[in-house]
């Protein structure tokens, strides 16, 4: 692939626009984040491709059948059996609440991640964005962390169709448990997240010491971090366990989850990153020349998100972009500095040095043993 200009499609339309603005949690970031992307006339340099429903049998070529067939016949439940046993049972209650249109929703998304698959295995796109995408918590038979299907497994899924070996890179707050559970057992995806780990926050999962079973021993990989945490701990601990993947895992595709809900200033509270220390983490993985589809995933403080994946996006296009803010529909809300970086705050950070050496060695060890199949 030539190194510098890339072929980046990038999943759109109106209607999954929509739909992801009506989803409670993430209220109207989906337009946020598109009219800044389009402000900086960013989609010049991009193909714009539309997504489309996933099938019945994509889905099921990961979730199960009972869990399916229960989100396709939201609409005929009644409002008792919506907080019924059987809803609880699929994990949609508390945090994964049943909205109008969640199924036809998170199906788009999916379908829109599953597309841009499809362009990296057909060679039409080197770079796949799909910031509607990116819902890493959704499990085979039940939805979690306001994730009802996995898009990031499906579209895992169709790359393996052409690729040997995948590489799911998490760079969001929260662990990817639904990612790695999918894949814990094999050997042809190894999972790699960097998340905040400590007692009590979701999902609970993530330790450094899980690695994988059976086939898959080795192939998944956790880098449990702590509150506070600096863009240069973060760029310094993942290159150094990103260059060990490369050497030994040899990917042939790469899918990278970028929620930015680890920016300082989202109202998780967590780490301390700005948006530089994502964009290096990017730039690092689009510097392999593998084919990479990028999503998207957390971030609550929507103008931060917004500033992140536009940055991203920039990079992914090899364009750089104008410190200030262009002025567009939301402009008003990027005060009181309208500048496109997100200022880190000089929170404690609890992530000490003896502290990240030590989940390093552990990680590298682990690894040691990551080995291509003979
Ligand atoms: O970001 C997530 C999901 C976070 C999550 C897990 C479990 C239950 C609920 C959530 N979502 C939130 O906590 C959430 C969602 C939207 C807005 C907020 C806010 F309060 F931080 F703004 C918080 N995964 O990467
Ligand atoms: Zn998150």
């Amino acid at each position: 692939m030539d190194k510098k200009t890339k072929r980046v499609c990038y999943i759109h339309n109106e209607d999954i626009l929509e739909k992801c603005d009506k989803l409670i949690r993430i209220q109207n970031r989906a337009d946020i984040v598109h009219s800044l992307i389009k402000a900086y006339n960013l989609f010049q340099h991009m193909s714009i491709v539309e997504p489309r429903q996933a099938t019945t049998e994509e889905l099921l070529g990961f979730h199960s059948t009972d869990y399916i067939s229960f989100l396709q016949n939201l609409d005929d439940l009644s409002d008792d059996e919506k907080c019924g046993e059987e809803a609880e049972e699929f994990g949609l209650v508390y945090d994964c609440p049943i909205q109008d249109g969640v199924f036809e929703c998170a199906s788009l998304v999916g379908g829109g991640t599953i597309t841009a698959g499809e362009k990296l295995i057909n060679d039409e796109s080197d770079i796949a964005i799909n910031w509607y995408g990116g819902w890493h918590h959704a499990h085979r038979d039940s939805a979690s962390g306001f994730c009802y299907i996995n898009d990031v497994v499906l579209g895992i899924l169709k790359l393996r169709q052409k690729f040997e070996r995948v590489l799911y890179i998490d760079l969001d707050l929260h662990h990817g448990d639904g990612v790695e559970e999918a894949f814990c057992c094999t050997n042809k995806v190894l999972t790699v997240s960097f998340h905040k780990y400590s007692a009590g926050f979701f999902p609970g999962t993530g330790s450094v010491n899980d690695t994988g079973y059976s086939k898959g021993r080795h192939y998944t990989v956790n880098v449990p971090l702590l509150d506070g945490l600096k863009d240069d701990e973060y760029n310094k601990i993942f290159y150094s366990v990103m260059v060990q993947i490369k050497d030994s895992f040899q990917p042939e595709a790469i899918v990278c989850q970028c929620g930015a809900d680890g920016l300082e200033g989202d109202p998780m509270k967590s780490f301390n990153l700005s948006t530089l220390s994502l964009g290096r983490c990017v730039q690092y993985v689009l510097s392999w020349n593998k084919p990479t589809i990028l999503l998207g995933g957390g971030g609550y403080n929507y103008i931060n998100t917004a500033k992140c994946w536009a940055f991203l996006t920039s990079l992914a296009v090899n364009k750089k972009l104008s410190r200030d803010i262009p002025d567009h529909e939301y402009f008003s809300q990027y005060g009181p500095d309208y500048e496109l970086g997100v200022t880190v705050g000089n929170r404690s950070d609890n992530n000490s040095q003896q502290y990240l050496h030590h989940i390093y060695t552990q990680v590298i060890d682990n690894m040691k043993n990551i080995k291509l199949d003979r």
